[in-house]
Formats: structure tokens, C-alpha cells, sequence
């Protein structure tokens, strides 16, 4: 059901606790003084993207929420400061746009192409350290805050590292601009998006528009906050509160209804579409008995948030030999429960969330030309989660033009 203005009723503004919760997952800084300087430094830095283009993608989701496109998000699960980094970007750009067009014309919808770039450098983790061998380190958090190699020099969060951050954003975002077709006709703008962890990051990007005052975010266009870092009352939803940008949540499947109520009421208390955007990302095997019930309470809320299916993060597994994949089967079930589920609820199935690369890596399993288990170690080269290589992107993507292009099912408001 798509929701129409008259639906969208202000909500009192929840109360605002008089002393948050420690921000969760932030690196441990060994040097404040150093931090400060770095965040002293970033403050000083112009803001990587223009109010007004990430202004223009909350309007376009606006028209997402109403029914009237779709938004893919795509690109590497981390971005690294590596030698190869910046030739990889316009084959993600590629192959985001590709995935986009394909789905686009099966369902004859406009697709938003947002890229997981230009700022995916800081990651959330399950467990605080990592034992190798009998020795133990900090685990890896992205390039933004430590090296992969395991060793107690590159393990050591270095603040200086956001500033490196921050120039590899700005070459990825020129990168992105050289190779951009010009905006003309329907051609849909290329955006880009990344996690909002790092709060010593975030804070000293945020940034007023001078035409309007409104602060924004200005370390990417669309934000979203992470499924360990959610909590309604916590530190990265108030950030997230106090800027204008599109901010996307990822919501796992032990999340309740009455969290969701509460994230709508924290971040978009004023019910404007294009404002959130709920990435569920259940896993194959529970969102059919996870997300029916959560769409329909915070549809029946009037919350106009825009519902997004990341197929990725609830499909992990780890193979014998201890490596991380996941399988495309896996991938596809939860995309074609996701949109069955909306149809029949008479929602709107928004987009997809994907970790994916333009290159022909081995990660997760499956796909037209299979990658086999036997296969992975070929060419597995993520920093951290597995991402679907080209090919698998692309299978991905006629399935996706296949279940959107079936329209609205018979649930109880199609066609409204
Ligand atoms: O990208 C998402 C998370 O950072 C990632 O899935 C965490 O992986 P971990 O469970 O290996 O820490
Ligand atoms: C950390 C991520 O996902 P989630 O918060 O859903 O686990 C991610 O998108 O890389
Ligand atoms: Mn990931």
C-alpha cells in the first residue's frame, strides 16, 4: 500500500533520556590527545557531499515510500585503503547501475542506484578480539580505525586513520563523478551511502546548509545505523536524529515491533517519506515468520518508512575449513519471501541491500556459473563479509525483475 500524504500525522516527539547509553562498538582510541587533534582536523575539512544532492535522494525515496520506485543499495562490505581500491570503483558503480537498470525494467519502476562507498570503511563486529594460534588482538573494525593483518602494530586503532578516511571518500566520490553519465533525462543520479559507526567520524562531518541552516550529514548522502547499534535510546540514533539525511536501520530478526515503533518515533517523528528506510535482513530461514507481523504494526502506525530487504547479513555461514560465505540459494529465498510477504500485506517491497563487487571474486556460493565450496579460496579477498561477485549480482537482479515485475498481489490495499 502506498502511503498517501493525508495518512502522515505528526507524533509527539519521544522524551529524550538525560544521559545515553555509552555508544556501543567504538574502537578503543589508545590516544585521546590524537583523537582530538584528528576530529579538530576533520571539522576544518569541506563536507564530502552537498546538502543539496543528498536533499534530491531524500526526495526520491519520498517517492519510494510511496510505492513509486525502488532504492539498490550496493557495494563492498568494507571498503579498504588499498592500492587496487580506487580501480575498483567503477566496476561497483557498473555493476550497481547494471543490477538497477535490470530491475528497473522488470518492475517497470525507477530504481535508485546507492552505492556502499565513499565512506564503508568502519565496521561492527560480534566479538571484541580475535585469538590466532594462542595469540589474541583487537579485531579488525574497518580501515577507518585498524589493519586486517594481525599483528599488534596494525590491530591498534590509530584516529589518524578517519582522516585517510576521509581523503579516500573524497577520491572515491570524484572517481564516481568522472565516470558519471550526464544527468540528463531519466537517468537516476548515482548516490552513496555508508554505516554510521564511527560517531568521532560522523560528529565532526556534520555540517549546516547555508541556503536552509539544517545540519546534515555530510560524510555521505544516505546513513544507515547498524543492527548491533540500534537501540532506540542510544548514541548512534540520537546522531542519526539530529541531522536531515536519509538513515537507513538494519533490523535483525530477534527485533520487536515495539523497537521499530520507537526507532520511527526517535527518527522521523514528523512521518516525512524519504526520511527511514528499514533494512530487515532476517535470514532465509526466519523472515517469514519475523517480518509479516513487524510490517503490518509499523504500517498500521502510519509510519511511512520505506521497507528494504539486505539479503545478505542473515544468510552468513562459516564452511568446515572456517570460511565465512554465503549461498546464492540463501540470498534468493530471502528476496522472494520479502516481496511475497509485502504483496500480501498490500505493502510496498522498496529495494535491495547487497554486498557486491564488479569483479569476478569467489565468496559466496551458488550462482548461474556456480562458485563451488571447493571454490572459495580462488579469489577471496573481501576485508570482511562475502559479497556476491558480478555475475551473481546480475542473477541476482533478473530474479528481483522476475518478483517485482509480478505487481501487486491481492492483499488488502492493492492497487491503492
Ligand atoms: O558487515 C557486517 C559485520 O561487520 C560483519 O558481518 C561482522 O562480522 P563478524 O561476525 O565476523 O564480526
Ligand atoms: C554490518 C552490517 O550489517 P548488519 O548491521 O546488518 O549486521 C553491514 O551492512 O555490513
Ligand atoms: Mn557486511
Amino acid at each position: 500500500m502506498q502511503t498517501t500524504p493525508e495518512a502522515i500525522r505528526p507524533v509527539a516527539r519521544p522524551a529524550v533520556r538525560a544521559t545515553a547509553p555509552r555508544a556501543a562498538q567504538q574502537p578503543d582510541w589508545p590516544d585521546r590527545a590524537q583523537l582530538r587533534r584528528v576530529t579538530e582536523r576533520l571539522r576544518g575539512l569541506p563536507g564530502l557531499v552537498r546538502p543539496e544532492d543528498t536533499a534530491r535522494l531524500r526526495d526520491r525515496l519520498a517517492a519510494a515510500a510511496h510505492g513509486r520506485a525502488l532504492l539498490l543499495q550496493g557495494g563492498h562490505c568494507a571498503e579498504t585503503f588499498g592500492a587496487d581500491a580506487l580501480g575498483q570503483v567503477p566496476a561497483v558503480v557498473a555493476t550497481v547501475r547494471r543490477t538497477a537498470g535490470i530491475i528497473a525494467r522488470g518492475a517497470a519502476l525507477p530504481v535508485l542506484p546507492v552505492g556502499r562507498m565513499a565512506g564503508q570503511y568502519a565496521k561492527p563486529r560480534s566479538r571484541p578480539t580475535e585469538v590466532r594460534d594462542g595469540y589474541e588482538l583487537p579485531s579488525y573494525r574497518g580501515d577507518a580505525v585498524n589493519g586486517t593483518a594481525f599483528t599488534a602494530q596494525d590491530r591498534t586503532p590509530d584516529p589518524w586513520r578517519m582522516a585517510t578516511a576521509y581523503h579516500h571518500s573524497a577520491q572515491t566520490l570524484r572517481t564516481i563523478a568522472a565516470q558519471e553519465p550526464g544527468q540528463a533525462g531519466d537517468e537516476e543520479p548515482f548516490h552513496v551511502s555508508h554505516e554510521a559507526l564511527l560517531l568521532d567520524y560522523e560528529r565532526a562531518l556534520v555540517r549546516a546548509d547555508p541556503a536552509t541552516g539544517r545540519r546534515y550529514a555530510a560524510s555521505g548522502h544516505m546513513l544507515w545505523i547498524g543492527e548491533r547499534t540500534r537501540r532506540p535510546d542510544g548514541a548512534h540514533v540520537a546522531f542519526a536524529a539530529g541531522v536531515e539525511n536519509p538513515v537507513g536501520v538494519k533490523i535483525g530478526p530477534d527485533a520487536t515491533a515495539d523497537e521499530l515503533l520507537a526507532l520511527a518515533g526517535v527518527l522521523d517523528p514528523d512521518r516525512r517519506p524519504g526520511r527511514l528506510v528499514f533494512i530487515t535482513r532476517m535470514g532465509a530461514d526466519r523472515i517469514r515468520h519475523v517480518l509479516p507481523e513487524l510490517v503490518s504494526k509499523v504500517h498500521a502506525s502510519g509510519s511511512p518508512a520505506l521497507w528494504v530487504c539486505d539479503p545478505m547479513h542473515g544468510n552468513t555461514r562459516v564452511t568446515d575449513d572456517g570460511i565465512k560465505t554465503r549461498w546464492v540459494r540463501d540470498i534468493a529465498a530471502e528476496v522472494q519471501a520479502f516481496v511475497e510477504i509485502h504483496r500480501e500485506l498490500g505493502t510496498h517491497p522498496g529495494g535491495l541491500h547487497l554486498e557486491l563487487t564488479g569483479a569476478d571474486v569467489t565468496e559466496c556460493v551458488g550462482g548461474s556459473e556456480p562458485v563451488r565450496t571447493a571454490d572459495l579460496d580462488r579469489n577471496y579477498t573481501t576485508a570482511c563479509d562475502p559479497r556476491l561477485n558480478r555475475g551473481q549480482a546480475l542473477d541476482l537482479a533478473f530474479l528481483a525483475a522476475h518478483l517485482w515485475g509480478k505487481g501487486p498481489g491481492p492483499g488488502p490495499r492493492a492497487g491503492a
